[in-house]
């Protein structure tokens, strides 16, 4: 089923056109991988589906009806955001942070229950932090800051997740454990999109790839049909190669400095 649609949306910030017509269609259990060089504008048009940033022109659905016209707190029953490389300058302990993603179920003026407890513990388990639950999250490391903000939208449980660069300060253990789980979600009929940089992981895992450049679509498919070495070279400005890799079934890309090119 169509879950959140993307059609023709445009947007400027400031005199910078960012999106220009991106259309991108999500459905139930999609994985996308949104990938793109920096500044194509990923996070931009992620922040826009996540009804975060406003849009000039086209139009976002979410279960079909324009995003803009939920009240704030329904969309964060539905869409879980993870930002990328968030800091946080307040001494709240792992847990509390991680309870805060069951805020959208909880009626005004009331107060957790031992339920949200559970689903805060069962997203620390989930993603390995369980052992952090009191520490301090302005005292953690860069990676294990982003494991508690993905448990935070876990404990949010949304039927849709998107996430920007969710794996860019994991070691490659974790990158694997935090994308199989997402994975894992993909099969109970929950959407994922997630901007990502590493190729080789989106083409792994993602059913879906939408490659952007400068703010517009270049390639939107399977991983098979949007990695190519074409596609990669007027993307990203770099030879490749392509292949594919039997033993983890998904396609590989190696990217080749120009470098290799003049010595071949
Ligand atoms: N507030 C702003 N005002 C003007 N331009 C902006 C603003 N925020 C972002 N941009 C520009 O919009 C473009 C897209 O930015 P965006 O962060 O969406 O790219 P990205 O693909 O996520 O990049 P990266 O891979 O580096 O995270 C960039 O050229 C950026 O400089």
């Amino acid at each position: 089923m169509e879950k959140l649609t993307s059609k023709q949306i445009s947007l400027h910030l400031g005199n910078k056109h960012v999106l220009k017509n991106v259309s991108v269609t999500a459905h139930d259990g999609d994985f996308i991988g949104l990938i793109g060089p920096n500044g194509s504008g990923k996070s931009t048009w992620l922040k826009a589906v996540s009804g975060l940033v406003p849009y000039q022109n086209g139009s976002v659905t979410l279960k079909g009806k324009e995003i803009t016209t939920y009240p704030t707190k329904d969309i964060a029953k539905m869409i879980g955001y993870v930002p990328q490389n968030t800091s946080l300058n307040f001494d709240f302990l792992v847990r509390d942070i991680v309870l805060m993603g069951r805020h959208p179920h909880i009626p005004r003026f009331g107060l957790e229950s031992a339920i949200d407890y559970k689903i805060a513990e069962q997203a620390m388990q989930q993603t390995n932090i369980i052992h952090l639950a009191y520490r301090y999250a302005n005292q953690l490391s860069g990676g294990q800051l982003q494991l508690v903000l993905i448990a935070k939208a876990l404990a949010q449980e949304t039927n849709i997740l998107i996430l920007d660069e969710p794996t860019s300060a994991l070691d490659i253990n974790r990158q694997l454990q935090v994308l199989g789980l997402l994975k894992q979600l993909t099969q109970k009929g929950v959407t994922i999109i997630a901007a990502l940089h590493d190729l080789n992981l989106a083409a792994r895992f993602c059913n879906q790839l939408v490659l952007l450049t400068n703010g517009a679509v270049l390639a939107a498919g399977t991983p098979e049909t949007v990695l190519t070495s074409d596609h990669i070279y007027k993307s990203y400005d770099v030879h490749s190669s392509i292949r594919y890799d039997s033993l983890i079934r998904a396609y590989y890309v190696t990217a080749l400095s120009h470098k290799t090119i003049l010595t071949k």
